[in-house]
């Protein structure tokens, strides 16, 4: 479903070149709960945003069910984060005017909402626990009940792969555990594939796959040659491993 092929991904910073992944090699199979964690500034949101096409890689590969996003076109690029992708971010990101139900019909707004696509949009709403508040706005939400609004509006278009970055990152521990419950029996139903940038081990369950990264690559995998584009295949599919020795991620343009 998901491959990784040596991807780097180096971004200036004044006079520096700050490299935030360093050769990553992984695999997610179709239907897996994966989780991308590590410290701080390790890079597991700069992989998220790769795969979902909001950033290209400096150099490497990255195939998401057959179609190769790095040598995608911009348009395609956009086709596919918004015909096939759903996103969870931290701060819900809805619309302030709209209700609950208009928020998860986003997708669709475009095009016109279809009856068929209401009814999709409320009944993902009745699952998360919101029947009763179609018509809130996000203020008369709870910050919990307006990540399940989040939820619903990621999966109402049936996507190929959700991507949640810190999806319970603004949540007290009561509605964080509510929210993983929810994105759990969604993906049951849907089949769908997650992936999920967390601080918080505490959801992953020992089925999940775990992608640990530290200092730019994935925890378990040779640390490539610095200078990018050339990394070392590595270990792929689970990185449940010993630290590959961490090296400084800045360096200076050559
Ligand atoms: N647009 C950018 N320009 C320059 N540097 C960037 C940019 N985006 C990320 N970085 C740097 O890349 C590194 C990895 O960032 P990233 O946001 O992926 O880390 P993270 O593991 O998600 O961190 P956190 O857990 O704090 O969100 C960091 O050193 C960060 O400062």
């Amino acid at each position: 479903m998901i491959d990784v092929v040596g991807v780097w991904k180096s971004y200036r910073s004044g006079s520096r070149m700050v490299d935030a992944l360093r050769g990553v090699d992984c695999h997610v199979d179709r239907g897996r709960f994966a989780f991308i964690v590590g410290p701080s500034g390790s890079g597991k949101s700069t992989l998220l945003y790769m795969l979902g096409a909001l950033d290209r890689p400096t150099s490497g590969k990255i195939v998401v069910d057959g179609q190769d996003l790095t040598t995608m076109s911009e348009s395609s690029q956009n086709a596919y984060r918004r015909e096939q992708i759903g996103f969870i971010f931290q701060s819900f990101n809805l619309i302030s005017n709209l209700s609950a139900l208009e928020n998860v019909l986003v997708p669709f707004l475009p095009r016109g909402v279809t009856p068929e696509q209401r009814d999709r949009a409320a009944d993902l709403l009745t699952r998360t626990g919101l029947g009763m508040r179609l018509d809130h706005r996000p203020y008369q939400l709870s910050g919990g009940e307006q990540q399940r609004v989040a939820i619903a509006r990621a999966l109402v278009k049936d996507p190929i792969l959700v991507l949640a970055d810190e999806p319970t990152g603004e949540l007290d521990s009561k509605a964080g555990d509510e929210i993983y419950r929810i994105l759990r029996s969604m993906q049951e139903t849907s089949k769908t594939t997650l992936v999920v940038v967390t601080h918080d081990r505490r959801f992953i369950t020992p089925d999940d796959l775990v992608l640990e990264i530290q200092d730019g690559r994935l925890v378990g995998q040779p640390g490539p040659a610095e200078g990018g584009g050339d990394g070392d295949a590595g270990a792929r599919g689970h990185a449940n491993g010993v630290a590959a020795g961490a090296e400084p991620r800045v360096r200076t343009p050559e």
